[in-house]
């Protein structure tokens, strides 16, 4: 049984499809990345699975129970189970705080320990996520920025959740401190035994933790592969573009987020019609312009949504 399944999810702002019937599956002990352009509608799935924003439509299920409408109380005990890493710690981390009692606070909130315990285990926890003993009383400002994610890591691991959604976890770092939150986040996986969603506009990122990756595009998942097939079996020509947009070492290449790829994205909440990609792509043909290509199985470990793909396969 999976340990997260959406089936058919929606969510609409006012003006914008964030989400559009998107179906998903995360195995216990996976890391599934979701990759696409800023503004596809990542964020918005990663807070749709841990209960922070309701579907419009769909359903979602944690264990096999559909957790779809829950309300606050049930949510509240579910909500230990899973939880969120950030991109930004310096704005998600209280700057009036210590970081031991930002590490701590989750463990108050929740359990009815003293507060030695909470050192101890706060302790404990600090030095799992390589933070000396010595930071405990420093404030997030008085922190690196790799501290700083550690403290944002340890916050999250300390009740010992199954599924963390890690959303754009080390966009904000620099290469070598990002390799090195990277591999915490490995080591964390294998030692504490969890299931993330990690959320990246880079694929290049997603690439060195995931175990299967799904690509996004406005709303939609367009393909879902595995890691170490994705060089040579990605089929949609998204996904290609992506991965062409992998290997630029230089930053100045790309900035805010956005990839190299052609053409501009149809204006936010604009409804496409036919494949959402067709305006882009070098391969679109009529039918991409009129109808809507379907998430379907390129093999028993791949699908895409793709007219062409399909055909070909
Ligand atoms: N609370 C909200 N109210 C209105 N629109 C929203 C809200 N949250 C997200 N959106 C819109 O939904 C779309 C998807 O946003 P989302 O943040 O999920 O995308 P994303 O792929 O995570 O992008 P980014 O990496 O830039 O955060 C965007 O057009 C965004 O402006």
């Amino acid at each position: 049984m999976a340990l997260l399944d959406l089936a058919h999810v929606t969510k609409h702002y006012r003006n914008t499809r964030a989400v559009e019937g998107v179906s998903l599956s995360l195995e216990q002990g996976e890391t599934l990345g979701l990759v696409g352009e800023s503004g596809c509608g990542k964020s918005t799935l990663g807070r749709l699975a841990l209960g922070l924003e309701e579907a419009d439509e769909g359903r979602i299920f944690f264990r096999g129970a559909e957790i779809t409408r829950w309300g606050y109380d049930r949510w509240r005990g579910l909500r230990r189970n899973m939880q969120m890493i950030f991109q930004n710690p310096l704005s998600s981390l209280n700057p009036l705080f210590t970081v031991e009692k930002i590490i701590g606070e989750p463990l108050t909130n929740y359990e009815k320990i003293s507060k030695e315990e909470m050192k101890i285990r706060v302790g404990e926890m600090m030095t799992l996520v390589g933070l000396e003993p010595g930071l405990a009383g420093r404030r997030p400002h008085e922190l690196s920025g790799g501290q700083r994610q550690r403290v944002g890591i340890a916050r999250a691991l300390i009740l010992k959740p199954e599924l963390v959604v890690c959303d754009e976890a080390v966009s904000s770092l620099d290469f070598i401190i990002r390799g090195q939150i990277l591999a915490l986040l490995r080591e964390m996986k294998e030692q504490l035994g969890l299931t993330y969603l990690f959320i990246a506009h880079d694929l290049g990122a997603v690439k060195q933790i995931s175990d299967r990756v799904a690509v996004m595009y406005l709303g939609k998942i367009v393909e879902i592969i595995r890691t170490e097939r994705i060089r040579e079996d990605a089929c949609h020509p998204y996904t290609r573009d992506l991965l062409e947009a992998v290997p630029v070492s230089d930053p100045t290449l790309r900035k805010n987020g956005k990839t190299l790829i052609k053409g501009e994205l149809p204006p936010a909440g604009e409804s496409v019609q036919g494949c959402g990609f067709h305006s882009r792509c070098p391969y679109a043909e009529r039918v991409c312009c009129e109808q809507t290509p379907v998430l379907e199985k390129v093999n028993p470990l791949h699908q895409a949504a793709c007219h062409r793909v399909l055909r070909l396969s």
